[in-house]
């Protein structure tokens, strides 16, 4: 048996306080989504502060056509298998799609993904009252919560696609407007998705809470991918947003090493990965 992570260099853990701190000093927060234990060990190496396991594993791990599939089942499995890879990297679970339907459903897929899965903090997209709702739910049973605002992909058929939102000025209101209530409900940390560039910076100055952007612009507190998206090895178009890092490089660690220098350094994203 080898010992895992033995090259990891010493590192402070990241903490949900900690990612507050970093926002305050102004020092931009490199998250990657991640779904197996061999990748999670890479990043923990790598020194990425946050690993998402996204439902969006239904699409690259799955190969289905939305998130809609993934089931719960799933994501604790995933989570799982990442946590033995992780130490000081915060780790977030999504909550798939419909375990957020009401209070009841949401604290018992809370339970499982932090207590089974071991993640120290999940993710829910919306800002519709019964959210808000599960947010403090989760908030008062000391489960940690990340918001996801914007371009929510379980709102797939909602939207009639994976639309930009919030382009026109009332839609861009709306989208502050639920920054700012899931910050009072609860939320400490936001993932804004697929938004324009300026609503991305307008979201970041109006919550206290760190924001990380997709596709939101550079202005946001830190920036997210989804691994295969980074790695260039999802089959078929990629998203505007994303970029490819093991391009040019010989290393899956030096594509992830890359990333966390373009994303402190605010070389990514560029402008041909920003929406106007
Ligand atoms: N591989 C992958 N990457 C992702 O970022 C991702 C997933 N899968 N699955 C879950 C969601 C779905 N996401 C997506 C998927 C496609 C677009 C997309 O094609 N967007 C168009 C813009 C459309 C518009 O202008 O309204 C684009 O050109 O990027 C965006 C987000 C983001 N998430
Ligand atoms: C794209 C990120 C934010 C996500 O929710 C996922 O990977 O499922
Ligand atoms: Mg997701």
């Amino acid at each position: 048996m080898y010992v895992q992570n033995a090259q990891a260099p010493a590192r402070k853990t990241v903490t949900v306080p900690g990612l507050r701190a970093m926002k305050a000093e102004g020092k931009r927060i490199v998250m990657l989504t991640c779904y197996d234990f061999s990748f999670a060990s890479q990043m923990e190496m790598a020194g990425i502060d946050v690993v998402l396991v996204g439902d969006s594993l239904g699409m690259v791990v799955q190969g289905q056509s939305s998130t809609l599939p993934v089931t719960l089942d799933h994501m604790v499995y995933h989570t799982a298998a990442v946590a033995r890879g992780l130490k000081s990297t915060l780790l977030v679970t999504d909550l798939p799609f419909m375990s957020d339907r009401d209070v009841p459903h949401a604290l018992e897929a809370g339970a499982r993904i932090v207590g089974e899965g071991g993640a120290a903090m999940v993710k829910i997209e919306g800002a519709a009252p019964h959210i808000l709702e599960i947010i403090q739910a989760l908030d008062e049973r000391v489960i940690p919560v990340c918001a996801h605002l914007g371009l929510t992909p379980q709102s797939v058929h909602k939207f009639g696609g994976f639309r930009i939102q919030g382009r026109d000025q009332d839609a861009a209101d709306r989208v502050v407007a639920e920054a700012k209530a899931v910050e009072a409900a609860g939320a400490q940390l936001l993932v804004l998705e697929g938004v324009p560039s300026s609503l991305g910076k307008r979201v970041t100055d109006a919550v206290s809470i760190p924001v990380i952007g997709i596709g939101a612009g550079p202005d946001c507190d830190g920036q997210v991918l989804v691994l295969h998206d980074m790695l260039g090895v999802t089959p078929g178009k990629r998203p505007k947003f994303s970029k490819d890092f093991l391009a040019g490089r010989d290393s899956v660690a030096a594509a992830f090493a890359a990333y966390a220098e373009d994303v402190r350094n605010g070389a990514f994203p560029a402008p041909e990965h920003c929406f106007n």
